[in-house]
């Protein structure tokens, strides 16, 4: 499991026994210029707490100087933190002694730098394959895994090219699979785009979406740029001033922007641009296997006072829809025969491109990801909400 809970973590950077003067002053309620002005501190990071779920694409966005980048660096504790808890799973990673913070780093956490951080005397194989040569992997197991993580980041082809030879977006994506091939749990990415043209950095957005669907990992992504970070984000944390301000799905942050500084931050984005199905989708919708019984199928839409339920197999594949009508008149216990087609949507799809199939369809609109494992379900009224 790879849950992330921060706990009231500051970060002050400052001489040790100043640091210990600012937090007591925060405690007491001082305000945080006036801290710093006091104790010749810099406070990054002041009393932030929030959870970041399994499998997530976690956003933390900000202007320059909001403590993005220290709070990823807590992390993976480049950055030790002055106060404060940051668990991982179980366990707390700032009581880990040094071989434990070593093990964590080479096994379950990654980074990928906004300027690539690549070794420029080693081929772009050699690159991806560095995690596994520190972790002591086999000379052919690291080149194996190397070679799919460069086919999987559209590399392929370019295995003996060294640093100097590749674009910035094809740098980045070497970052990225140099950064997968250990097969971390949480990969941290710390404005990774930035660096990059507009129209590679569209196409690297996109990417990352569909690989994230392939590579199902806790991924923490630092942007200053409110599109992008709504573009990518599950869920996203607006800093300001060391502080975190609000935190939610983009449609949170447009349905309920927690005060003006954030409504300001928002007025430059066009969410019909934005939105996708994935942080509309009602996550929790019901499904039957293909093999449930026909009276649990009506009872369950009972239950959920629905004429529908989307139906998937063993595995959590989505196969189609089963309507009431068919259900009750049906003859056969089981409800596999009874199964019509319906297409799915694909979850980085934006939801304005939905009024289309709303027009034709009368139900719900199954979500599935890449490989059509059904994730949740958008209704006509989500969409419209989302809009409006
Ligand atoms: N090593 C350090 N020593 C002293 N102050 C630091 C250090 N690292 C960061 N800071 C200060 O902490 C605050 C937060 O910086 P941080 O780099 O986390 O912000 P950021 O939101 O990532 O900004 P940017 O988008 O410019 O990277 C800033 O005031 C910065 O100057």
């Amino acid at each position: 499991m790879s849950h992330i809970k921060i706990e009231n973590l500051s970060m002050i950077f400052g001489k040790k026994k100043n640091q210990v003067e600012a937090l007591r002053l925060i405690d007491e309620g001082i305000d945080i210029a006036e801290v710093m002005k006091q104790t010749d501190t810099t406070v990054a990071l002041k009393n932030v707490s929030f959870e970041i779920k399994d499998t997530e694409l976690f956003v933390i966005v900000g202007l320059s100087g909001s403590g993005k980048s220290t709070l990823i660096r807590c992390l993976n504790r480049l950055n030790e933190p002055t106060r404060g808890e940051i668990y991982v799973g179980d366990e707390n990673i700032l009581a880990y002694d040094k071989e434990k913070l070593l093990n964590f780093r080479r096994n379950r956490i990654s980074m990928v730098f906004q300027h690539f951080g690549l070794l420029s005397h080693r081929s772009i194989l050699r690159n991806v394959e560095y995690g596994l040569e520190v972790q002591g992997v086999d000379k052919d197991t690291r080149k194996d895994k190397a070679m799919t993580a460069i086919k999987v980041v559209g590399l392929e082809g370019n295995e003996t090219k060294f640093p100097h030879e590749l674009s910035g977006g094809m740098k980045q994506r070497v970052g990225i699979a140099r950064a997968l091939i250990t097969e971390p749990d949480i990969l941290l990415m710390d404005e990774p785009y930035s660096a990059l043209d507009p129209l590679i950095r569209r196409e690297m957005q996109n990417e990352l979406l569909n690989l994230e669907d392939y590579i199902n990992r806790t991924i923490v992504f630092i942007t200053h740029d409110m599109n992008e970070a709504f573009k990518m984000g599950d869920r996203i944390a607006l800093m300001k001033d060391g502080e975190v301000v609000q935190i939610g799905t983009p449609q949170e942050f447009f349905s309920n922007p927690k005060n003006d500084y954030v409504r300001d931050f928002i007025s430059d984005v066009d969410k019909t641009q934005i939105i996708k199905v994935r942080s509309v989708m009602n996550k929790t919708t019901v499904v039957a296997k293909d093999t449930s019984l026909r009276s649990d199928v009506l009872e369950t839409m009972d239950l959920y006072k629905k004429n529908h339920l989307f139906i998937v197999d063993e595995n959590n594949l989505y196969q189609g829809i089963v309507h009431r009508n068919d259900v009750a008149r049906s003859r056969s216990t089981e409800i596999k025969d009874l199964i019509q087609p319906l297409e799915a949507v694909y979850r980085n799809t934006y939801i304005k491109s939905l009024w289309e199939r709303f027009d034709v369809v009368e139900t719900d609109l199954p979500v599935i990801n890449k490989d059509g494992y059904y994730k949740g379900s958008i209704s006509k009224n989500d969409m419209i909400k989302a809009l409006a």
